[in-house]
């Protein structure tokens, strides 16, 4: 496979909301690309990135190495802008979504990037929620520096569950403290003034079946 090669922009301002099932932050039209590796000629641009996550760190991520689960995993979501023209309609495709899966290893040292996303979420603590994030988000900053990955086309991990995502699951984690993970933990799923913590929102693996699993040790 080609390089797998990325173009972040920077962004202050971006807008970050509680979906009821976990945050999600909005960068459409944000010019961040991504291509090569297993997405052939296609570019493909940033739509949103959101992040799953366990009631306690022995999971949270919805891929899992060997058996193993991380405590986490960061979700960058793109589309082909090449082949179409809306995330709607990519999302119809087998090769319409790229999403770049990151895992969280819970340790000593805060992560600055999430700790900007950590710092709005009492602002978006009820359903529906929504405010923007001050800080400039470089997305280039949430990839670890080891740059080796799994890929292999599967769907979307929440229903509808579209086939239309070539995954590209990053080998190496990046670090978030247990603090960060237990900010996430207490969003509200509800709109209202009931709480209903946000304690697990990660989909378990399912069977391979006879997908090609294939990888680039970068
Ligand atoms: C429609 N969109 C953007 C999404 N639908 N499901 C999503 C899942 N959270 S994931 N994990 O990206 O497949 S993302
Ligand atoms: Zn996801």
């Amino acid at each position: 496979m080609k390089k797998l090669t990325f173009a972040y922009e920077s962004q202050s301002d971006l807008r970050i909301l509680n979906t009821g099932h976990g945050w999600k932050v909005e960068a459409p039209q944000s010019g961040s690309r991504l291509e090569g590796g297993p997405l052939g000629e296609d570019i493909y641009q940033l739509e949103q990135f959101h992040c799953h996550w366990g009631e306690t760190s022995a999971e949270g991520s919805e891929h899992t190495v060997d058996g193993r689960a991380y405590a986490g995993e960061l979700h960058l979501v793109h589309w082909n802008t090449t082949k179409y023209q809306s995330f709607a309609e990519a999302a119809q495709h087998p090769d319409g979504l790229a999403v770049l899966g990151v895992f969280f290893d819970v340790g000593n040292e805060s992560n600055d990037e999430i700790e900007k996303i950590v710092s709005t979420l009492s602002e978006i603590k009820f359903k529906g929620q929504f405010t923007d994030i001050p800080d400039v988000i470089d997305p280039t900053t949430f990839l670890p520096s080891g740059l080796g990955y799994w890929t292999y086309l599967g769907s979307l991990t929440t229903p509808p569950c579209n086939e239309c995502v070539i995954w590209i699951v990053y080998k190496e984690p990046i670090t978030v403290t247990e603090e960060q993970l237990v900010q996430f933990r207490c969003l509200s799923a509800c709109s209202g003034e009931a709480e209903e913590f946000i304690v697990k929102n990660y989909r378990p693996p399912q069977p391979l079946g006879n997908r090609a699993l294939r990888e680039c040790n970068a």
